[in-house]
């Protein structure tokens, strides 16, 4: 019988205890219908990388200005290289991740929460309770921006995670508002437009834990889905993140060392009203190694909302989006399954 003495009976089971107890298969829990498994054709496209360091250069910006608009156009999505945060503070706030997943059940269960207003949340799947089908991650996650507000909810075990994970948290928060800058220039947008909200914005950890899947052809990670927020900032130790291109194929986003990877989400399509658009992604697994990715997901702070830029309403672009925010969204996931629904339809206004 395929599943697992762990069953999917509302009692808790991570991924990383299926591993743990030796599985050598996926229980059916997992098993996803044929049309929604990653079925290995992928594109080989070459993707957008954004080389940073000349940002601040006055002739050469123009050139980053281009590559972003770009990028934002055709895919929602790019990479960045010389951004800033130093290595070391990427390793650590992997190993930290690392850790924490690493650590017995008895050790996160207080964590455990299926609310997802929580601001500190530990759970496995997209919601362990309500799943149908469930998918092969674990997760962490917790608020960060601004630090003083949230540090003391985060894990103290094992003890180096807040150390480790703050400078990172501090890090992704600064590259995040010097980013937006350089999109609303891409947009012809003032480089300040919303600046104080921007930097006072929520920022959500998403600390992800893959394990090793026995039959990763069979299950993924996290199902097909857009992001929320302004933009998300993705750290990762393995390769497995896919993203939707316009051609309607998956592409896979390589693994290159030092660098981060941007995408749009729901807030900014509507923003900048639909002439950038979010992108569609998914994890998949893999049968060797443990992926950890940690997401840095940015919008404006919980009470205030998303709405078209004026300047980006007129005649041949009439406004197309509601005005929605962080809160819209988290009761949007309290009612609906993310699998079936999506959030930037709630938000389009049908002309
Ligand atoms: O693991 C990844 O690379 C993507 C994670 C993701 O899309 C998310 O947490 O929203
Ligand atoms: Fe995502």
């Amino acid at each position: 019988m395929r599943e697992s003495s762990a069953s999917a009976n509302g009692s808790f089971t991570s991924a990383m205890t299926l591993i743990e107890e030796g599985l050598t298969y996926v229980p059916k829990r997992y098993v996803l219908p044929p049309s929604l498994r990653p079925d290995g054709t992928l594109c080989n496209t070459c993707l957008p990388i954004v080389d940073l360091s000349n940002r601040q250069h006055p002739l050469l910006r123009s050139q980053i200005i281009q590559d972003v608009h770009l990028a934002c156009k055709k895919f929602g999505f790019f990479q960045v290289v010389n951004h800033g945060i130093p290595l070391s503070v990427m390793d650590n706030a992997i190993h930290a991740a690392s850790e924490f997943f690493d650590l017995p059940t008895q050790d996160k269960r207080h964590l455990l929460t299926s609310n997802v207003c929580d601001p500190v949340r530990y759970g496995t799947s997209l919601n362990h309770v309500k799943d149908k089908v469930h998918f092969w991650r674990d997760f962490l996650k917790h608020y960060a921006n601004p630090t003083s507000t949230w540090i003391d909810l985060w894990p103290s075990n094992p003890k180096c995670y807040k150390k480790k994970m703050v400078n990172y948290t501090m890090a992704a928060q600064k590259l995040q508002e010097g980013l937006m800058e350089v999109i609303f220039e891409s947009l012809g947008l003032n480089t300040n437009y919303l600046h104080e909200d921007i930097a006072e914005g929520s920022q959500v950890m998403a600390v992800n834990c893959y394990p090793a899947c026995p039959e990763p052809d069979l299950t993924l990670g996290l199902p097909p889905h857009t992001d929320y927020g302004m933009i998300s900032i993705i750290l990762q130790n393995h390769q497995g993140l896919q993203i939707m291109g316009q051609d309607e194929k998956w592409h896979s986003v390589p693994l290159i060392e030092g660098a981060l990877t941007v995408l749009l989400g729901d807030h900014m399509e509507v923003l900048t009203n639909g002439i950038y658009k979010s992108v569609v992604h998914r994890a998949t697994v893999n049968s060797e190694k443990k992926r950890i990715s940690i997401v840095s997901l940015h919008s404006l702070t919980l009470g205030k909302k998303v709405r078209p830029a004026s300047a980006l309403v007129n005649e041949q672009n009439i406004l197309s989006y509601k005005e929605g925010g962080f809160s819209d969204f988290l009761d949007f996931i309290s009612g609906e399954d993310i699998v079936e629904a999506k959030y930037i339809d709630t938000l389009k206004i049908n002309t």
